[in-house]
């Protein structure tokens, strides 16, 4: 078979073909009438930065007259995790659940792969797109393979073919299926029910995931290790993933992009992590991520060769950390280091400066605050042109 958009071969044919789109890792509530999209190159329906869906003047007034999404407009790519932040009851929830029918329209349009919701069959809809919310909601009484199943069952997939997802999604998500597959959720911590969630939700590997809060009721270390995993998981699915969250360094984290709300759904920007960090559009938007957003740019950043300075100090001697005077002892760090890790060898350097190591562990020079300085400003201003103006530059402060 030949996937007409890439014109790949992928080696699939007759039946293991039909198999490979009943797996719904092709949309399996659309029709394939253009052909079929391979699952490699093409997942879905949908090429890397097509619109997977389209916010058109979305509107949603409540039956008490709260009007909680005025006039939005906001197209969400494929394969991307687009982040919803901003203060509480601001609509982020409400502008989620619009994409899978939870919440109708008042007016406006929304389509998912440019097919007006409004048309769809809600349940079939629901099928394509997983969802996972904060607390999970497991059944209770069933065990946790049951749960994962839960989706696959109603597509009729045969007894085996539900095991042997089952099986692959817990591994994937951390859980060993042995230890897991029979407990019932009261049985779990609430980490452990949260990656049932998202096992259940990516049990038909669907090619949109709407995650609300889906992180939140796991303490910080637990939720900083979900973190990493679920972003592991997302970059080998490539499923396009909008996530609704009050925790900026999450959003920071794990976005690709992310859209920062204020009241009544309005859309104060929209931009990737750097630019909204160093180049807020609007006050508002400088006041949410202000707090912090210095030190939450140096996550995002690594250190470079043009950071780094001469060596000074005991440095010919440095493939280690420390001296007998202990005026080193912060470090070494590498080239390609996280910024946010130098920041920490740096902080326990009473010295005020590092030493840094290429691959071979040769010291190549040595880092101090100002180089980190550097390297924040060159962040700032490599920042993605069409950026609105900086309302309040948040790394103008530290210029020196
Ligand atoms: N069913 C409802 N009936 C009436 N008003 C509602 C309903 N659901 C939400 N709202 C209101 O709509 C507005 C937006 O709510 P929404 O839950 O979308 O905000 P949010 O940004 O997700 O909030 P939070 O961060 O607190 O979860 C709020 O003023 C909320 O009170």
């Amino acid at each position: 078979m030949v996937c007409t958009y890439c014109q790949e071969s992928h080696g699939l044919a007759g039946a293991d073909a039909a198999d490979e789109i009943t797996l719904g890792r092709y949309l399996p509530a659309i029709p394939l009438v253009d052909g079929t999209r391979c699952e490699v190159a093409c997942r879905g329906m949908s090429l890397p930065g097509e619109t997977v869906i389209r916010y058109e003047r979305a509107r949603k007034e409540y039956g008490d007259g709260t009007v909680a999404v005025e006039g939005l407009d906001l197209d969400v790519h494929a394969h991307e995790l687009l982040a919803l932040v901003g203060p509480s009851g601001c609509g982020k929830s409400t502008t989620l659940r619009m994409a899978n029918r939870l919440v109708e329209l008042t007016s406006g349009r929304l389509l998912v792969e440019g097919a007006d919701v409004a048309d769809a069959d809600p349940v079939a809809l629901r099928r394509r797109m997983g969802y996972v919310i904060q607390n999970v909601g497991l059944f209770p009484h069933r065990t946790v393979e049951q749960n994962v199943a839960t989706v696959p069952r109603l597509l009729g997939w045969s007894r085996e073919r539900i095991r042997s997802r089952v099986v692959d999604l817990l591994e994937l998500v951390g859980l060993a299926p042995d230890t897991y597959a029979r407990r019932y959720p009261h049985q779990l911590s609430g980490g452990e029910r949260q990656r049932v969630g998202v096992a259940r939700a990516l049990a038909v590997d669907p090619p949109v995931l709407l995650m609300d809060e889906p992180f939140g009721a796991v303490d910080p270390v637990g939720r900083r290790r979900l973190q990493a995993q679920f972003g592991r998981i997302r970059s080998e699915l490539g499923t396009t993933v909008m996530l609704v969250t009050h925790d900026v360094d999450e959003a920071v984290r794990l976005g690709d992009r992310i859209a920062v709300f204020s009241r009544g759904g309005h859309l104060e920007q929209l931009a990737d992590p750097v630019s909204l960090l160093a180049r807020p559009a609007t006050p508002m938007v400088a006041d949410f991520v202000g707090q912090g957003a210095a030190v939450r740019l140096l996550g995002l950043g690594r250190l470079e060769r043009a950071d780094v300075g001469a060596p000074a100090g005991p440095a010919a001697s440095g493939a280690s950390t420390g001296t007998s005077d202990g005026s080193w002892q912060g470090g070494p760090v590498r080239l390609g280091d996280p910024l946010d890790e130098v920041l920490g060898a740096l902080a326990t350097s009473p010295a005020g400066a590092v030493h840094v190591q290429d691959d071979a562990g040769a010291v190549v020079g040595s880092v101090t605050a100002d180089a980190l300085l550097r390297a924040l400003h060159r962040m700032a201003d490599s920042a993605p042109a069409g950026s609105p103006a900086p309302a309040q530059p948040a790394v103008g402060s530290l210029r020196p």
